[in-house]
Order: C-alpha cells, then structure tokens, then sequence
C-alpha cells in the first residue's frame, strides 16, 4: 500500500482512495467480457471479419498519421468516419438484422416457443428422409430444386414472397413442386416445422465473389439465403443433377443422399441438445 502511496505522492494525487470491487462489479465485468467474446465471435463467423481487418488497418494508418502529424489525411479520417459509421450500418444490414434475430428468437425464447410439431423427433426425422429420396431422384433426373428448412430463425419475409402451400413433406409433393413447366417449379420451396410452408420462393442472392464462377442464380440465392438465416439449404443443380447444400454461407457441393442425410440429420442432434438442457433430461 505505501507503494502505491508513494506513486501517488510522486504523481501529485494526494487523496488515496482504496478501491472497492464488489460481487455486482465482478458481475459487470464478467457480462461486458461475454458480450465482448461474443461480438468478436460473431464478426469471425461474417463477411464484418474482412471489414473488421480493414478499419484495424484504417487505425494504423490514424495512428501514424498522428505521429507524423499528417493533416491533411487526419483531416481526410476525421470527416468520413460519421459517413462510414452509416455506410457500415447498410453493408451489413443482413448480418445485424440476423444478430438481432437470433437474440430475439434465441436459446432462451426458443425454448417456450417450440411448437409440438418442431419437437417432434419422428416427424423430423421423417422430413429429412423425404427431402433426401426428393434430392436423390430429381438428381437423377437432372430437376432442379432449391428447398430452405427453416431454423431458429424465422423465414416469414422469403415465404411472403412465394405461394403458400402448408402441407405434410413427402418426396412426391417436392418432386411433383419441382417439375418442369409446372406453375411451382420456380423458386424454392420452404419446410418449417415438418411441412412445405410455401413454394416459389424468392431467396437473396450472394453478393460474394468467392462464388464459383460455373455457379448460377439457383446455386447464388442458396447461398444468399444461408447468409441471411441459418436455414440449411438445399440445392438440385438441373445442370449436372449435382446435389449441395447451403448453410451460414458456405456452399457444400457435390454431396452423396448419404452425406445429405447426415448433414440434415445434425439439426435434428442440435434441437434434441438443446431440448436436453433446457428439460435436464435426456430425450428418449
Ligand atoms: N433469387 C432466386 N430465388 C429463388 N430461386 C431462384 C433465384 N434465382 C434463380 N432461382 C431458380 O434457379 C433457376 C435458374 O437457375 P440457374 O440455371 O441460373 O442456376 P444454376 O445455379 O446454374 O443452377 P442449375 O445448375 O440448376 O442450372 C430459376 O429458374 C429459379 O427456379
């Protein structure tokens, strides 16, 4: 302590003040540090990861032209940054808009919103056996199909864009949704608690340019809708009968009805883990 005092003395702060760290502070700290951990995990998993290296090296560039005393470039930072502060809030409307969604319809909520049918690990399972004989006869035939099974959160302003169908999955339906020339064939199908909700679909396409040039609409509004939401995604190419799947915007191409089924059979595992701790008990 007299140490401290001492630097203090030296400092010209006359008045020590011990200070004080109680439970509510430690809680505080604890809080803002999640907080923090959790922005920094959620830029890494975006497109704001690239941005985020960017403004670290507009920083840089700041600092030395601080120290060199650089005005004009001072000048330059200083009056765009109100402006880029509003342009990064449009760039990034999709991912901020899907942060907050998350928030909203996140572990906590999700738990009293669960509807009987989304629990329902049958009827899950069910659903993604279909989707996968779907997937694996309109490849064979080179249909092509593009379906979104909705996750946490929800897809409500993509289906408004489609027509509304509401009924039970099966193969035959999405097969029979798919068929050329017929008046549901174009778009994408959507599956939300074990039904087709809706049928041609518009979806956002990608704006990214890591993209596969060979790669067309069908395959660039997969992945645009998996940036938006956390739907899996699954695409048909009518090309080469290719089947892959679209999920936080990563393209999985060229997968076997094996690999499908495995791929759609997680979100399944996820849901019952999640189920497990909320319940505190395993499901059966
Ligand atoms: N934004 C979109 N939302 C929903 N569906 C779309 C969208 N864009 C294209 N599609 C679907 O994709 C079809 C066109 O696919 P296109 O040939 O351009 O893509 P592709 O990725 O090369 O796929 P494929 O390998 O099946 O040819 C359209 O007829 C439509 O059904």
């Amino acid at each position: 302590m007299e140490l401290f005092q001492g630097i203090f003395d030296s400092l010209g702060i006359t008045e020590f003040v011990k200070p004080s760290i109680g439970i509510t502070d430690v809680l505080d700290i604890l809080i803002v540090a999640y907080i923090i951990y959790k922005i920094i995990f959620w830029i890494k998993e975006t497109r704001a990861w690239a941005l985020f290296k960017g403004i670290l090296v507009i920083f840089a560039l700041a600092a030395v032209a601080s120290i060199l005393k650089l005005n004009t470039i001072l000048w330059i930072l200083s009056n765009t940054i109100s402006v880029g502060i509003i342009a990064l809030l449009i760039v990034f409307q999709p991912e901020m808009r899907k942060a907050l969604e998350q928030l909203g319809k996140g572990k906590f909520f999700s738990y009293f919103t669960r509807s009987d049918d989304a629990g329902d690990e049958k009827a899950a399972a069910r659903t993604v056996d279909e989707i996968v004989k779907a997937a694996g006869k309109m490849g064979a035939v080179k249909t092509g199909a593009l379906i979104l099974m909705e996750q946490e959160v929800p897809l409500g302003d993509l289906e408004r864009t489609g027509i509304p169908i509401d009924a039970i999955v099966s193969s035959q339906l999405l097969i029979n949704i798919f068929e050329h020339n017929t008046p549901l064939h174009d778009g994408a199908v959507i599956i939300r608690h074990n039904r087709v909700a809706a049928a041609t679909c518009f979806l956002p396409l990608t704006d990214s340019n890591e993209v596969s040039m060979e790669l067309g609409t069908r395959h660039r509004a997969a992945i645009g809708a998996s940036e938006v939401s956390d739907a899996y995604v699954i695409v048909v190419s009518e090309e080469t009968g290719k089947i892959s799947v679209a999920r936080g915007g990563v393209l999985y191409r060229d997968l076997t009805t094996e690999q499908l089924k495995t791929m759609l059979s997680q979100q399944n595992q996820t849901g019952r883990k999640k189920w497990m701790i909320w319940k505190g008990r395993p499901e059966k």
